[in-house]
């Protein structure tokens, strides 16, 4: 309009002023009115010119730019091609505007028969166009839909699974439009799937692995555990756990060395730990002393290297309690060499230290006497008190003949109520007043036993040994003259 105003300003002061200046030369107003219009002609022509010259140049640039724009969209159309997951572009409207080759093969059409179409028209049902059309809304407000969907049966009635991308963007007009990108993931996630499944079985396994070992320690009889390269507990069975009034599962990750029976019994643990780690085997008999209870027990510790289910390191733990053996064969040495009701040394153990008492007296040139004696009437206490009562009057006559002996005498229980002594380094006259002050030590006073007073006597018969005799024949002359003693009015000792 101003250009226009401009113009016309133009072309009036010329006209006017080739017309002005005519008059003023020629006075003629004949003469002016035609130079006037010519004056004006003249820039109209130049303008007309100008402008037509404009409007090629407008025309021609117009061209260009569609050109430039067309080659644009090709090369968009190309790039979005080569892309392997599905795109498309829709408008405000959601009319599809650009649709890539992965999408339209996707949707199975040609990308011209999908062009101008509204995107929901390739919605498999109501509710997803609805969700569509929502979601185009919440794009063109701003808004950047990013979104994992999973369908039992895709396009190809198949499992799916689909990243979904929706954004807004300015095209070259400056208007709004929605990019739409999908990504399959269907393959990742199924991988993601078999290896979580594939995990879970493994846990499963590890777990049944686990409690069937469980299983099997808990039916061992003794005490039983694993711990780890650090000496903590990773496995423990029930007779472990229980010996120190605990589960299992409470032991789990403690120290092994904070649940010994006894501070004495973890002192070497660590370097013992140390070898079996290196791959030493350790088999050991302890002897402890259970604080708690003052019980006495043995044990045999078997530490053996092994490695658990992972690979790493652990020690084998087994205590086998063989309290019970150890107090059997401590038994059985003391039965093989004493009297099991008196604790006297018995038959065997008495002609073992009698032979070498009896050479070194022959060495020696020195004397040697033995006495025999038994309890008078003493079948009279079984009978009348019982064999129980029996036993502990025998038990208390072989105290009192152990206070009567001097260090270097031998006992021995005979058998039944016969007892013996072997006395080295004596001949009869210094045996006699022994055996007197054994009888004595009877007839003085009662034996008392469960409440009972009982009168207790005993008789004998002393013997020294002969060079010539053996001890069998020393110990029938002894034996002949205790007879002789009890036929003689008992509690008495009579030589031989
Ligand atoms: N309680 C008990 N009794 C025993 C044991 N060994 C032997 N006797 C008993 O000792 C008694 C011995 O009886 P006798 O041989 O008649 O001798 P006695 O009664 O002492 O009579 P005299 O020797 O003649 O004075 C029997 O009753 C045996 O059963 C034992 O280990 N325990």
């Amino acid at each position: 309009m101003r250009r226009a105003l401009e113009e016309s300003l133009i072309v009036a002061i010329v006209g006017f002023g080739l017309g002005a200046l005519v008059f003023r030369l020629t006075g003629q107003v004949w003469m002016a009115l035609p130079v006037c219009a010519i004056g004006a002609t003249l820039p109209l022509c130049w303008l007309r010119r100008r402008d037509d010259s404009n409007l090629r140049e407008a025309g021609r640039r117009a061209a260009a730019e569609r050109d430039q724009h067309e080659a644009t969209q090709q090369f968009i159309q190309r790039l979005l091609d080569v892309v392997p997951m599905p795109i498309y572009v829709k408008d405000a409207d959601s009319r599809i505007i650009i649709v890539n080759r992965a999408q339209a093969d996707q949707w199975g059409q040609p990308r011209e028969a999908v062009i101008g179409t509204h995107s929901f028209a390739q919605a498999p049902d109501a509710a997803r166009t609805r969700v569509s059309l929502a979601e185009d809304k919440q794009v063109l407000d701003g808004e950047r839909i990013y979104k994992e969907e999973h369908s039992a049966d895709g396009p190809f009635g198949q499992e799916q699974y689909r990243v979904i991308s929706k954004a807004r963007c300015e095209d070259s007009d400056g208007s709004y439009v929605i990019v739409c990108a999908r990504f399959d993931i269907t393959k990742w996630r199924q991988a993601e799937r078999e290896i979580h499944q594939a995990l879970e079985r493994e846990v499963l396994l590890r777990q049944r692995n686990q409690e069937f070992i469980q299983r099997v320690i808990d039916v061992i009889p003794d005490p039983f555990y694993i711990k780890d390269r650090n000496g903590r507990l990773v496995m423990v069975n029930e007779v472990f756990a229980a010996e120190r009034g605990r589960t299992p599962e409470s032991m789990l990750g403690m120290q092994s060395t904070a649940v010994a029976l006894s501070p004495e019994l973890s002192l070497a643990t660590a370097s013992e730990d140390a070898a079996v780690l290196r791959g030493e085997i350790i088999d050991k008999e302890q002897h402890y002393i259970v604080p708690r209870t003052g019980e006495e027990r043995f044990r045999l510790v078997s530490k053996r290297p092994c490695v658990d289910m992972d690979g790493q390191p652990v020690i084998v733990v087994a205590h086998i309690n063989i309290t019970r053996w150890k107090i059997a064969e401590r038994k059985l040495a003391r039965m093989a060499h004493e009297d099991e009701l008196t604790g006297l040394p018995n038959r065997r153990r008495f002609f073992g230290e009698a032979e070498r008492m009896i050479s070194a007296a022959t060495r020696h040139s020195k004397p040697l006497s033995l006495i025999i004696f038994d309890l008078d009437y003493f079948k009279l206490i079984n009978d009348e008190h019982g064999h129980v009562i029996g036993d502990q009057v025998l038990r208390e006559v072989a105290n009192r003949l152990l206070e009567q002996l001097r260090n270097e005498d031998l006992p021995c229980r005979w058998g039944g109520e016969e007892f013996l002594i072997l006395m080295p380094m004596t001949d009869l006259s210094m045996a006699m007043p022994l055996a007197e002050r054994l009888r004595e030590a009877f007839a003085s006073a009662p034996i008392v036993v469960s409440n009972l007073s009982l009168a207790v006597t005993v008789s004998g018969g002393v013997a020294q040994k002969r060079d010539d005799e053996s001890l069998n024949e020393c110990l029938a002359r002894a034996d002949k003259a205790l007879y002789a003693a009890k036929n003689g009015g008992r509690n008495q000792f009579l030589s031989a």
